[in-house]
């Protein structure tokens, strides 16, 4: 089932970090014995200023992501990054739609949308985030929340190689309330049959989907097995040792 998509592990750090901070987290992270980037692909995105601290000090089989960029082209734009800025720091990946972004800055599904292809463009690879609020959910239109978020994306985007789907549940995000396994693995299904319908079979087939929400270390195998959990993105225990644990939980055989 899970043939051909690499697992994929995701630390966005968020607004955390010092110099002598980053330099510590960093330095567990190259010390750490993990699998080889050709069984799981990890990807730490620290803030803006740190980017290329941490690309100059991580181990060459980690990657670096930059937690959002610019919609379009660079330019009078004060205080924003572009996606060309990233490129030409040789940043590989951007996390674009997060919750936070979208609730707090008040992004909206066409403008994350817009940031998406735009990234794309410019050769990025993009980490994209949908998820539905708790109100949603009780509400019941958790599948019709994202869906839509992600046909917006799908409206703009045809080539999804390199676009890795981030489900992240808000009222999973930094509340220590987990999704179940099973919670998440109901909303990967319906989002890779989304695909399928929208995107066509391969696309389904090969898309990343991974999970974001309170992931930590003692809960992250039992939501890796789930058979269209493809990895995680992972906020608070990525600062910790415990993201080596999260690194390592892909270890189920899935592809038979
Ligand atoms: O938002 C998240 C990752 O992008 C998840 O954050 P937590 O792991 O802290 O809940």
């Amino acid at each position: 089932k899970k043939m051909g998509r690499k697992f994929f592990v995701g630390g966005n750090w968020k607004c955390n970090g010092t110099v002598a901070e980053v330099k510590k987290i960093v330095t567990m992270l190259n010390e750490a014995e993990v699998p080889s980037e050709d069984v799981v692909e990890v990807v730490v995105s620290p803030p803006f200023v740190f980017l290329t601290l941490v690309k100059g000090l991580l181990r060459p089989d980690f990657q670096v992501a930059a937690q959002n960029c610019w919609v379009c082209k660079g330019g009078a734009f004060t205080g924003e990054v572009s996606a060309e800025m990233l490129v030409n720091l040789g940043i590989p990946w951007v996390i674009l739609g997060h919750s936070e972004r979208r609730l707090l800055l008040n992004e909206s599904n066409e403008f994350v949308a817009d940031k998406v292809a735009y990234a794309l463009s410019v050769g990025l690879k993009v980490i994209a985030c949908v998820g539905e609020t708790l109100e949603q959910r009780e509400s019941g239109s958790t599948m019709a929340v994202v869906a839509e978020q992600t046909k917006a994306i799908a409206d703009k985007v045809s080539n999804w190689a390199n676009v890795v789907l981030a489900y992240e549940p808000v009222w999973a995000i930094g509340t220590g309330k987990v999704a179940t396994p099973a919670q998440a693995q109901e909303v990967h299904y319906e989002l890779r049959k989304w695909l399928q319908d929208s995107a066509g079979a391969e696309v389904a087939a090969s898309t990343r989907i991974i999970y974001g929400g309170s992931v930590n270390g003692a809960n992250c195998k039992e939501l890796a097995a789930q058979p269209d959990v493809d990895g995680f993105l992972v906020g608070g225990a990525s600062l910790k040792p415990e993201f080596i644990d999260i690194i390592k939980s892909d270890t189920v055989k899935k592809n038979v």
